[in-house]
């Protein structure tokens, strides 16, 4: 179809003014509407843009004035993506649904452009389920307490600042990371130091993966070393997860590697050693927002080791330490006493060392 001048000036005042200032999943809507309802593409679109809309288009139907993804309706707006989500993560018997059956619920009905990761962001943020409490009862009066590191410790820190405050407790944090001691800092919990309290009550932190022997794999968030110190001064080490971190062995669910932390200059030898000896790859982990490799809170570079069998974690874990220039791994064996699961359904699933 031939566009006219006026077409083109008023397509081009369409993208700039309208279009371009509509987040991604609105403005993929709207560009799939023009194509299957006009043959239009936005004029700033390369051959090959155009090419990859059209066949995105070509797994909607147009139905009057709405737009359907196979069988589901695709929503058109922001507010009315988030407005459903409201209603479906909501059951009808008043329960808050974990992220899989909000998204079970909503994905069988209505489609959007991101909706699993604007649904994996909204349940978390929800009000109510980010007030379910979480399970600290071992937490006591006078106690020291080791915290551990990544993003549900921060739940903890934040439980455990409401709990000192509302039972008034005297309770003392080790940090096993910077940002860590942050937040405890920011929170107003006491800071102490592992130099002067030796002995740890209880030490609690996340993990990337749990085994069914409680072997974790930690180190995801690139913290691993202080809070393997932290752990092995506590008294007892709990491990606070979500259900998909929950495996029979580890690498099940956790497909990003066993993380080593290694100094700077050996991150070559060693990522070639435990590939030798082991199979696999062990890539140097990059950083994201900033140039070259990650350094942790120590100085050093991560490597992750993508394993291609199972093995006898305790012996690999004692092999790859005993290499020249490595600092610690993120296999953290038979040091976990009890892992309290978050289901989905919102109850909570325990594995205790002693009922193994
Ligand atoms: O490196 C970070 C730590 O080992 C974390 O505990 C682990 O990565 C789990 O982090 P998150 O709670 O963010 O899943």
């Amino acid at each position: 179809m031939p566009l006219y001048r006026n077409q083109w000036r008023q397509m081009l005042i369409e993208d700039l003014l309208f279009i371009r200032f509509l987040d991604d999943m609105e403005r993929k809507w709207v560009e799939v509407f023009n194509v299957l309802s006009a043959g239009l593409y936005p004029v700033f679109y390369s051959k090959s843009k155009r090419y990859t809309l059209r066949s995105y288009a070509s797994k909607f139907t147009l139905q009057g004035e709405d737009l359907f993804f196979e069988d589901k309706k695709a929503v058109k707006s922001r507010e009315e993506a988030r407005a459903l989500f409201e209603e479906f993560h909501i059951a009808p018997n008043g329960k808050h649904l974990g992220i899989g059956k909000s998204r079970r619920a909503l994905c069988a009905k209505y489609y959007w452009f991101g909706m699993t990761r604007d649904i994996d962001k909204w349940v978390p943020e929800c009000d109510k389920c980010k007030t379910r409490p979480l399970a600290l009862a071992p937490i006591k009066d006078n106690q020291i307490v080791g915290i551990g590191s990544g993003s549900t410790i921060v739940h903890v820190i934040k439980r455990l600042a409401e709990r000192v405050r509302k039972e008034n407790l005297n309770v003392f944090c080790v940090p096993t990371s910077f940002q860590t001691r942050l937040l405890i800092q920011d929170i107003g919990l006491m800071v102490i130091d592992l130099n002067r309290h030796l002995e740890i009550d209880v030490a609690i932190d996340g993990a990337d993966e749990v085994d069914s022997e409680l072997n974790l794999i930690k180190g995801g968030c690139g913290c691993l070393t202080q809070e393997k110190i932290v752990a092995s001064c506590a008294k007892s080490f709990i491990v606070i997860a979500d259900y998909r971190k929950d495996s029979s062995a580890l690498g099940e669910q956790w497909k990003k590697g066993i993380p080593v932390e290694v100094i700077p200059m050996a991150y070559v030898p060693v990522s070639r050693a435990i590939q030798s000896q082991f199979g696999g790859s062990a890539d140097l982990r990059m950083a994201v927002s900033k140039a070259g490799p990650v350094v942790t809170d120590n100085g050093n570079f991560l490597l992750d080791w993508r394993f291609d069998q199972e093995h006898n974690w305790s012996a690999v874990n004692t092999t790859i330490k005993m290499m020249p220039g490595v600092v610690d791994t993120g296999l953290f064996i038979n040091l976990a006493e009890r892992v309290y699961f978050g289901m989905e359904d919102g109850t909570v699933k325990i594995r205790d060392k002693n009922m193994l």
